[in-house]
């Protein structure tokens, strides 16, 4: 149960999640009984922000509450607060298409680092104080009240990269984003804290040199657990991986083949925000990925400064594409369940006095700095349910951009606030507890991307599958005339299957296209045959008023020449002219037999008139 000192004035509800005063009595009296002791202050159940506390009061008697897993350090535990009525993860056992995006907040994780060699050489004293597993107390050096932050998990010194591992609950992120859903981890914090530490361990100690185990970071933890479990799914998954950086304002690639150059981020309805023409690197196994986050970590910019020898000057993105085919496929044609697992190492905060930055490190700390206001900024703005319907500026930094989805969007973001306890450092750590309380009041509407056979009605799906079967049987035909056509639809065909609005709209487009040939070809076809028989008329006509002319009635004298009626092919009689009246029409000009026999269109009824008569003497 958290302590919410986010009452609205005069009574109202919570400032945050609007629950109702009678809701945080009922909660109260429900903490009462469940733990056996009045409660700390009025609790909205919602887990919002800092508390304020005298010296005396602390919140978190039992350390255990959103915990559950490691003694002492527990995995954090999904949807803990009350502003997610329905847990992601739940509503996810019932698949992807069943989510509605409840309201999310931003999971947030506390990681106080030891203190490091130089601090304990300067003699400097620790500020902070972990009271339980959810809680961090401030205790300003000069002495008046202790200052207290409740978040998701708070991790000591004490604790390992293994510790920190689990109780972030990343595999549960993994989980999310193997079902489709977008995941985004980011660590956040001043300079020297152990951001990247957190991430990805400690700096290589040389030139090739691993990581030892026991100090890989989330990264690599999350890399070996999501191939392990990609293995024994049971459905084909095609890994992807991307890795860029912010440096100076601009996107770079730190997987690109040449040398990294500035990137231009776009944004489109679909895809909101994304980087154009940056590498995605399809890889099978654990080793291939690993090699791509050292290619990207010893490209990244680095320097060395007064507060850390190894100093990242650049925000780092490395993002994890995972497609995954469900099994049995719903439909032939359904496109695999796409999710992303996005790593965001944050540059630290500085105070350029701190540092001793001059020059080029004075600039790439500004710009660091610019970017990280422009981040809280929209974090702020967030918060407002008022400015939250209307503009949010995602668009004053490339950083502010690429993680807008992660903020405000439709993903589930997990925040890991890292801080030095010593309390030299103690306006920066306020600073990063202030920021962190502020992002775990953000929510966001987590949503799997809907297999576009699902949404469509069914009269459009039968239609589709009728067109599909039909521009299969046209393309066959198609390419029995045209090698080359049928090349070339192949080629379509392949771009169409990443989409199936696409591969729709293609068969539709192409459909038309062969219905119009089609129709085409049949017309010319009907005309020629017309202009035929119009002349196959004409021709016999002629030969008819030819004969006549030729060969009138004549007495027959001697021995007859071969009749031409015999000779010339008898047409079919449906096609002929009807014969004109005149007696000599009727009869061969020559043997003067029946001419019923080819001409007349009633030929049946003549016929035993031609077997009976003159006809037998033609031979
Ligand atoms: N939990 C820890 N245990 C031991 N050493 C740590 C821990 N966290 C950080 N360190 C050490 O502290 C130093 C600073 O850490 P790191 O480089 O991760 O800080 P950072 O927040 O990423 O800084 P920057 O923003 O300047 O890049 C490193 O030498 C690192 O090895």
């Amino acid at each position: 149960m958290d302590g919410c000192l986010r009452r609205g004035k005069g009574g109202g509800g919570c400032r945050v999640c609007r629950a109702s005063p009678s809701a945080w009595k009922r909660e109260r009296v429900g903490e009462r009984k469940e733990r056996g002791s009045g409660g700390a202050n009025s609790a909205c159940t919602a887990g919002h922000g800092e508390a304020w506390l005298s010296r005396r009061v602390s919140t978190d008697p039992g350390g255990s509450g959103g915990f559950r897993g490691v003694p002492g350090v527990a995995e954090l535990r999904d949807g803990n607060s009350r502003c997610c009525r329905r847990d992601p993860a739940r509503s996810l056992e019932q698949g992807p298409e069943g989510l509605e995006g409840p309201e999310t907040p931003i999971q947030v994780v506390l990681r106080v680092r030891p203190m490091s060699a130089a601090e304990l050489r300067r003699g400097e004293q620790s500020a902070l104080h972990c009271s339980g597993t959810r809680t961090l107390q401030v205790s300003p050096p000069g002495g008046g009240p202790d200052v207290a932050f409740r978040f998701g998990a708070v991790l000591d010194g004490a604790r390992s990269q293994e510790d920190v591992f689990r109780a972030c609950g990343v595999r549960r992120l993994g989980e999310l984003a193997l079902r489709g859903f977008s995941c985004t981890v980011f660590t956040f914090g001043q300079t020297g804290s152990g951001k990247t530490y957190t991430l990805t361990g400690p700096p290589p100690q040389g030139e090739g040199v691993p990581v030892p185990p026991n100090l890989a970071g989330i990264m690599q933890r999350t890399f070996a657990w999501l191939l392990d479990r990609v293995q024994h799914l049971g459905a084909p998954v095609t890994l992807r991986a991307s890795y860029l950086e912010i440096y100076n304002e601009q996107v770079r690639d730190l997987l690109s083949l040449g040398s990294a150059r500035p990137l231009p981020v776009r944004w489109n309805k679909t895809r909101g925000f994304y980087v154009e023409q940056l590498r995605v690197v399809e890889f099978g196994s654990l080793g291939a990925l690993m090699e791509l986050l050292q290619m990207g970590l010893s490209r990244r910019r680095s320097s060395a400064h007064t507060l850390n020898q190894a100093s990242s000057r650049s925000h780092a993105l490395l993002t994890l594409y995972i497609s995954r085919q469900t099994m049995p496929p719903a439909d032939p044609g359904e496109p695999p369940v796409g999710g992303k697992l996005c790593f965001v190492d944050l540059a630290g905060s500085e105070k350029v006095a701190a540092t001793g930055s001059r020059g080029e490190l004075m600039l790439e700390a500004n710009s660091i700095n610019r970017s990280l206001l422009a981040l809280g900024h929209c974090i702020s703005l967030l918060l407002d349910p008022q400015r939250r319907q209307s503009h949010i500026p995602f668009r004053d930094s490339k950083l502010t951009k690429l993680l807008a989805d992660s903020l405000g969007g439709r993903g589930l973001t997990l925040m890991v606030a890292c801080v030095s306890p010593s309390a030299q450092c103690l306006p920066e750590t306020l600073s990063t507890l202030r920021y962190a309380s502020r992002a775990q009041r953000v929510t966001t509407r987590p949503q799997a991307p809907k297999s576009p056979v699902a949404k469509q009605p069914p009269r459009l799906e039968i239609e589709m599958l009728q067109l599909q079967e039909e521009n299969r049987c046209l393309r066959a035909q198609l390419g029995q005339i045209d090698p080359k056509a049928s090349r070339l639809s192949g080629a379509r065909v392949a771009w169409a299957q990443r989409n199936l609005y696409g591969m729709l709209q293609e068969f539709m487009l192409e459909n038309e296209r062969l219905r119009k040939e089609k129709s085409q070809l049949q017309s010319s076809q009907a005309r020629a045959r017309d202009e035929q028989r119009l002349l196959a008329q004409q021709v016999h006509e002629l030969e008819r008023r030819l004969l006549c002319a030729c060969y009138g009635p004549q007495p027959r004298p001697g021995p007859a020449p071969p009749c031409p009626c015999v000779m010339v092919p008898a047409a079919p009689c449906p096609a002929l002219p009807p014969l004109c009246c005149c007696p000599c029409c009727h009869l061969c000009p020559l043997c003067r037999a029946p001419l019923a026999h080819w001409a007349c269109p009633r030929r049946d009824f003549h016929l035993p008139q031609v077997g009976k008569g003159e006809a037998r003497g033609w031979g």
